[in-house]
């Protein structure tokens, strides 16, 4: 049904799905599947996919562009020998998407001299790695306070220090991966998300080359319950605010229409949620806004450069570079010419994460360049590396889309307060990577995540009241509480101010 007042538009809808990348495809194929088909979903975008977004890029021989992809590029984590299957994996096969088995071993590293081999720095971070692992599963196991990453792996034995090669191989080891730095990330759920990833699935990734784009994977789920031209999707549509409560949702749109729905399933990234582009009225509770406020958006910026030639190694998969005095300063280059992967293509990525994705954002492509250029030249002392034909990369921390790239769980987030991002708020729930306790910052986490959003909301909308108040909703913690009662702020433990006087 549509309501016009004053000119503007009010759709109705039983479920409003906010978002068009994993998480909200997905939770609308949910409700697909549980015969719910009057929803809407609503994305600022011009496409499907969110965070898996491609453009084109340079030339080929032919004359075409190739196509990179800007956000998520790897399937991470593939199938167990137990059968435990990742859904993206399962996806992938099923679109036959194109990828490539990624081998981390296909790896050369340098410094500002040039080739320089400390890979045995690489192995000595993964050995710290599994005893680090292990202390986190007696965190877990024997529930004791968790820690940093940064001070879990130097209880593993793992120091850097000021070795600017351990700090380098340090970044490879964690990251590359993670996009926020050690000492930023909280140690059980952040080695735990790498458990779930990679034991639970497989310790293998595959780089998606795909031409069509890694997107086709969702586009091609969302076909499968879209008609063409489908009037319940709709683009180009930013939600400017969200108003809640325990009979619906009303959620408006930046061109003055609105949308009433009886539910309504809100997958906007963290970033998004943390910068107040939407409005929620209500106010969101404490225990909600506690919760997004503690948990971070990394940024992991890829930089894209074609050249005339592939005058870098061309059977290697990995460049990390160890730059003399600034951890994570252009450190990794990953070669899309390399065998197997897009041949002829003279494509070079460069990829940075944290602080310096931040600078690198803010800065011209042209600056950028100039910095590459020089790492570049001192990696390849022999070589004349020429300037490259084009470059180009997206701003993740600029975007108000997204806000940053991927979540990433930050120290003194507990299980409990993570539930918290999780949970609905009266008829208004939430979606995303972010709110997957195992596989946070993955485009599994989302899938995950969608499914059972719309799963609940499916079985509470066919039990046409049935089910008692709450039922089906998902738990939420109001307060939480710490470790250390009033009475243990005394001398004991070194505490002898009276605060309360
Ligand atoms: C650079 C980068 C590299 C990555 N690499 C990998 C990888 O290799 N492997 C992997 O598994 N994962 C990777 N990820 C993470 C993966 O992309 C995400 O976990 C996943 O895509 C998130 O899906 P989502 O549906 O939760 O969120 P999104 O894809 O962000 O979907 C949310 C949607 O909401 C829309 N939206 C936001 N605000 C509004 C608004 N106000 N109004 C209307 N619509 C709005 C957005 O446009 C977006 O389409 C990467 C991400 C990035 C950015």
């Amino acid at each position: 049904a549509v309501i016009r007042k004053e000119g503007r538009t009010c759709r109705k809808t039983q479920v409003a799905v906010l978002g068009a990348g994993v998480a909200g495809i997905t939770a609308a194929q949910s409700l697909h599947n549980a015969s719910i088909t009057d929803f809407l979903i609503v994305d600022r975008n011009d496409y499907i996919g969110g965070r898996m977004r491609n453009t084109k890029f340079g030339k080929a021989p032919n004359g075409k562009p190739y196509t990179v992809e800007l956000g998520a590029n790897w399937v991470e984590g593939l199938e167990s020998e137990s059968g435990n299957v990742n859904p993206i994996w399962r996806l992938a096969k099923k679109h036959k998407i194109k990828s490539k088995y990624s081998d981390g071993d296909s790896l050369l590293t340098y410094d500002e001299t040039g080739y320089y081999n400390f890979t045995d720095l690489v192995d000595e971070f993964d050995a710290a790695w599994e005893i680090a692992m292990k202390d986190a599963d007696s965190i877990k196991d024997d529930n004791l306070q968790d820690t940093s990453v940064r001070a879990g792996l130097s209880l593993a034995g793992w120091k850097p220090k000021k070795d600017m090669h351990a700090q380098a191989a340090e970044w490879w080891g964690w990251d590359f991966e993670m996009a926020i730095l050690p000492e930023q990330s909280g140690f059980l759920y952040d080695m735990y998300v790498n458990k779930a990833v990679f034991e639970h699935f497989s310790d293998s990734t595959e780089l998606v080359i795909d031409q069509r784009g890694f997107n086709a994977l969702i586009i091609g789920e969302a076909n499968e319950f879209l008609k063409k031209n489908d009037p319940r999707l709709l683009l180009n549509s930013p939600v400017t605010a969200i108003k809640y409560g325990s009979s619906g949702v009303t959620v408006h749109l930046e061109d003055g229409d609105c949308i009433e729905a009886e539910y309504a399933i809100c997958t906007f990234s963290v970033g998004v949620l943390q910068n107040e582009v939407v409005k929620f009225e209500p106010t969101l509770p404490r225990w909600k806004r506690e919760a997004i406020e503690q948990f971070q958006m990394g940024t992991y910026t890829k930089i894209f450069m074609q050249f005339n030639e592939t005058w870098w190694p061309r059977d290697t998969q990995y460049m990390l570079y160890a730059d003399p005095t600034e951890r994570g300063y252009y450190p990794m280059f990953q070669s899309l010419s390399a065998t197997g992967f897009v041949p002829e293509s003279n494509i070079l990525f460069g990829t940075v994460t944290g602080t310096q994705a931040y600078q690198v954002e803010k800065q011209t492509n042209e600056e950028t360049q100039t910095e590459i250029m020089e790492v570049l030249r001192s990696m390849f002392p022999n070589i004349t590396v020429p300037e490259p034909t084009s470059i180009l990369y997206p701003r993740w921390s600029q975007d108000k889309s997204t806000f940053g790239s991927f979540s990433n769980w930050p120290p003194g987030m507990t299980l409990e307060k993570h539930q918290n991002l999780r949970a609905n708020v009266h008829r208004l729930w939430f979606a995303g990577e972010a709110n997957s306790a195992e596989f946070f910052g993955y485009l599994q986490g989302a899938w995950f995540e969608g499914k059972e959003m719309g799963d609940r909301i499916g079985k509470i909308l066919n039990s046409d009241g049935a089910l008692a108040d709450g039922e089906g909703e998902l738990t939420r913690y109001d307060v939480l509480h710490g470790d250390t009662f009033k009475d243990e702020y005394d001398d004991a433990n070194g505490w002898t101010i009276d605060l309360d006087d």
